[in-house]
């Protein structure tokens, strides 16, 4: 059988801190197929970024694997990422603060594309212009600067830049919780109707359950650094072990309590297990 497209196995990451060293992620193996979307949860501390910080090579994790198509990327030298960086992106919490202020949205949108020097500037014209279209942003919103849009356009332009290096996985982390939960639905939307399009994996960050149960095939529950729960999402929900994941299952039986996001998929399996 062929290797799942991300394979994370053992992987620890100790923090170096005043009083010694912290073990914020403690041996996390999972896995995730190509074209699919595997979901980290788990309580404020427990290690989600961490994980998310050593798989985009962000942090050298102390020990285990990280395997994106066959490739290990725990054990390689920055020299050696920079090639492959363009394979995997992130898209970040704060659609405010993560978004160079001096630069137009165009020029955020091509940076990627300019710094692996994967197009020439024509080129790099056409294709910005086709993800503004992709990402639902106008055109005519080309040379606007970053304060100038709204949380949802911000988003959607840190989408659209994740994008640009036509990366096989995307992490996204908390991607939608500064958002109102109108245009989080619509940010969802438009990160699934992508994956359905190109093929590409996600690796969604999220504290918020409604969320979680609406875009993730699988889910990982971390907490102080472990896994303590995994499986197929409509499982972890159908028969939860841990008491977040029981959490989730309330959340899922009453999606209005948690988000507003009615979680269809999740909903209709529960429902015909019932
Ligand atoms: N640079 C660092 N140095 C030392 N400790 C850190 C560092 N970054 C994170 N930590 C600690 O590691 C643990 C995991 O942090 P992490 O940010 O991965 O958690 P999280 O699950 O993403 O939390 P949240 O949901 O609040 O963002 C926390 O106890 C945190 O205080």
């Amino acid at each position: 059988m062929s290797e799942p497209f991300l394979a994370v196995e053992g992987l620890t990451l100790d923090y170096s801190t005043k009083a010694g060293p912290f073990r914020a992620v403690d041996d996390v193996s999972f896995s995730v197929d190509k074209g699919r979307t595997l979901a980290i949860v788990g309580e404020s501390g427990c290690g989600k970024s961490s994980v998310a910080k050593c798989i985009m090579r962000l942090v050298a994790p102390t020990a285990g694997r990280i395997s994106l198509d066959g490739t290990d990327l725990a054990g390689l030298k920055e020299a050696q990422l920079r090639p492959l960086r363009h394979r995997f992106q992130m898209v970040f919490q704060d659609p405010y603060g993560s978004l160079d202020p001096h630069l137009s949205a165009q020029e955020i949108v091509a940076e990627p594309m300019k710094t692996q020097g994967l197009r020439s500037k024509a080129e790099r014209s056409k294709e910005v212009a086709r993800l503004f279209d992709a990402v639902g942003l106008p055109s005519t919103s080309l040379e606007r600067r970053a304060h100038e849009f709204s949380g949802g356009q911000r988003q959607r332009i840190g989408i659209a830049r994740a994008l640009a290096s036509k990366p096989d996985l995307l992490v996204c982390d908390e991607a939608t919780s500064a958002l109102d939960v109108s245009v989080q639905a619509q940010v969802l939307r438009l990160l699934q109707d992508i994956q359905q399009e190109t093929g590409i994996t996600y690796v969604f960050i999220s504290h918020n359950l409604g969320v979680v149960q609406e875009i993730s095939d699988s889910i990982v529950v971390m907490r102080r650094g472990e896994i303590v729960e995994s499986g197929a999402t409509a499982d972890v929900l159908q028969t939860p072990r841990t008491d977040y994941a029981r959490t989730l299952r309330r959340a899922a039986l009453d999606p209005s309590a948690m988000t507003g996001i009615k979680p269809r998929h999740i909903v209709s399996a529960l429902a015909a297990s019932a």
